[in-house]
């Protein structure tokens, strides 16, 4: 059909004439399930909206009731973009092909022919868009490719090579997930994407996939497809892969699934760090040869402005954010190729990206799973009230002696306040660590291993680890430090209730953080969960505010409980034990060190 359509260039062909020749290029229509349903369709640890639960339960009907109430009610700005979930579906073939001018018969059949055409694999019209709505699939565009229902599908109508297959298999995949239907079939009739679903929906693969057959084996030409992932942990979580503790599914970092996915053939996939950029500096015949590169933005940036890295062919560009705009354009600047495909994956997109990212997408095919801007319907969320700073310890200590059910994930707004809470709980005999930008490479891969193993029970972070990094088993996320936007609060909670588990989300709130409470309030509601009806009723915060916490999060007082005397006395047993080190090492001791700056904390506390 769009094969078709870009050869026609205006032109229309006599379908019934050329059937046969048609037919050829044609993609297969999907043999399995095509009285099927969708619910069947959809393995129910892969139900993330609970399409399975039995009509009669009252649960969703509530649900419903909300949803309805919040269309009306819903954010105009970029938190939920007045596009709520009341926004119309618009299927392929609502838009209209070119204009009819005869009204003649052959018209009138070639019409039905075309809608034939569009609904392969489903019976009609009506049948996929049962199919689509079933599975809260919304399409925005041209020409939209249908969803495909199962893999075996998929091969059949895709030709995908069957090494993929295997491998689709023996990760244990079994259906695909509705973002993986819909996206899959998008990027391989080579069409620009822009992709909405929630946290763990399994978006990797659905442009892993793709982008591996596309490429389909190993060539020694250089960098034939980009993958872009807002932070190294995302994109390598690279001690992780290795450890043969890990069931085979267990992490989804784009490296990761690229690997799993691709067994078989041997993709040259280079992971961009300082050392592999530097041999990216090397004249160009010795550089390597590799099939995928994975950055993070400033990396690739900074690679592109030193001349290391030539990208002329294909990308596929997993997540864009506002912050790394400009990059962006440095990116595709170098991206010459004419037929270069762009797609964007992520589960919140504020409009203002959206907007930016039409202009250098060539009539981009939007797809969103569930609501734009909601949480995943597996994520228990819960809102705290804890008065202030102090009462959030006491809640957080409560919550500690009550037990806690370990993988927990503590999210903080900065690496000060993270070590500040770090050396609290330290004490409060849990497996703690923390992880923020300041600790090393090494440290912050052997500390993702270690929580993934259950080592550390408890993970203290910063927004560093809210976005995309997969750990299946976190049972709880605590937001100690209330978000600094829906975007953030709905990537950090992501990191529970991932691949339809389920999951919880505890948020402290004080009274400074009450102003900005509606907007979480509202991505509750959006995802089916219990909200007070006073926090209803509450105003949302104004485009200005909302900047402002954007650019700057809430000025807090310390997290401390501990007297400046506990202090000294800890700071000087570290001493201790520092300098006994360094006098067996033989190197120089510390002489009051810890003394001065503990007088510091002290003064400041
Ligand atoms: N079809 C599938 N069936 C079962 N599990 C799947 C399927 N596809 C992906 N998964 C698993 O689901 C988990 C989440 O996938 P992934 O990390 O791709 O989510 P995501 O949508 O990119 O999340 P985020 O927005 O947080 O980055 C991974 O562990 C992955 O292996």
């Amino acid at each position: 059909m769009d094969l078709f359509r870009m050869l026609g260039g205006g032109a229309r062909f006599d379908k019934k004439r050329f059937k046969e020749d048609i037919e050829v290029f044609q993609p297969k229509a999907v043999s399995t399930g095509l009285n099927a349903d969708a619910e069947a369709a959809l393995a129910t640890e892969l139900d993330f909206f609970k399409n399975k639960k039995p009509a009669s339960k009252k649960a969703p009907a509530k649900k419903n009731e909300k949803k309805a109430k919040s269309d009306s009610d819903s954010e105009d700005d970029e938190d939920n973009s007045g596009e709520s979930s009341g926004e119309d579906q618009t299927h392929e073939g609502d838009e209209s092909e070119e204009d009819d001018e005869s009204g003649s018969d052959d018209d009138e059949e070639e019409e039905n022919e075309e809608e034939e055409e569009e609904s392969i694999g489903f019976a009609d019209k009506e049948q996929l868009a049962l199919f689509r709505n079933h599975l809260k699939i919304k399409v925005y565009g041209t020409d939209i490719p249908n969803p495909f229902r199962s893999f075996e599908g998929l091969g059949k109508q895709y030709q995908v090579e069957p090494y993929l297959q295997r491998n689709i298999l023996a990760s244990g995949f079994k259906k695909p997930t509705p973002i993986q239907m819909q996206a899959i079939p998008v990027i391989l009739h080579g069409r620009d994407i822009m992709a909405m679903a929630p946290t763990g929906s399994g978006k990797t693969m659905a442009f892993v996939l793709p982008i591996l057959h596309d490429l389909k084996g190993p060539e020694k030409v250089g960098y034939r497809a980009v993958i872009i992932s807002p932070t190294r942990e995302l994109a390598t979580q690279a001690s992780i892969y290795i450890n043969a503790k890990e069931s085979p599914n267990s992490s989804g970092s784009i490296f990761n699934q690229i690997k799993k996915l691709s067994v078989g053939r041997k993709f040259k996939v280079c992971m961009l760090t300082k050392a592999t950029a530097a041999t990216q500096g090397q004249a160009p015949h010795l550089r390597q040869k590799y099939d995928i590169l994975i950055s993070t933005p400033l990396r690739l940036v900074h690679a592109i402005q030193q001349e290391k890295m030539e990208l002329d062919q294909y990308v596929s560009h997993k997540l864009l954010e506002q912050g790394f705009l400009e990059q962006t354009d440095e990116i595709f600047a170098a991206c010459s190729h004419p037929s270069l495909q762009k797609s964007l994956f992520s589960a919140t997109l504020p409009s203002g990206v959206e907007a930016l990212a039409n202009t250098f997408m060539r009539s981009p095919i939007r797809i969103v799973i569930g609501s734009k801007n909601a949480a995943t319907e597996t994520i228990n969320q819960k809102l705290i009230y804890c008065g202030s700073e102090e009462g959030k310890l006491i809640a957080i200590r409560q919550q500690i002696q009550g037990g806690l059910k370990p993988p927990v994930l503590i999210f903080v707004q900065s690496i000060e306040r993270a070590k500040e809470l770090f050396h609290e709980l330290i004490y409060d005999g849990i497996n703690v660590d923390v992880i923020h930008s300041e600790r090393t490479k090494a440290q912050r891969d052997k500390i993702v291993e270690g929580f993934r193993q259950g080592k550390i029970w408890v993970l203290i972070a910063t927004e560093l680890m809210a976005r995309g990094v997969d750990f299946k088993g976190v049972n709880l996320v605590i937001n100690y430090d209330f978000p600094q936007t829906v975007q953030s609060y709905i990537h950090r909670i992501g990191r529970t209730g991932r691949a339809g588990r389920s999951g919880e989300a505890i948020t402290y709130f004080t009274n400074e953080d009450q102003t900005y409470l509606k907007s979480i309030v509202n991505v509750m509601r959006e995802s089916g969960c219990e909200v007070a009806d006073w926090m209803l009723e509450m105003k949302k915060p104004s485009k200005n505010q909302k900047k402002n916490l954007r650019q700057r999060p809430l000025g807090r007082s310390s997290i401390n409980t501990m007297s400046s005397y506990d202090k000294k006395k800890i700071a000087h047993k570290r001493d201790i034990i520092a300098n006994s080190k360094k006098r067996k090492a033989g190197g120089p001791v510390n002489n009051g060190e810890s003394k001065k700056k503990s007088k510091v904390e002290s003064s400041k506390a």
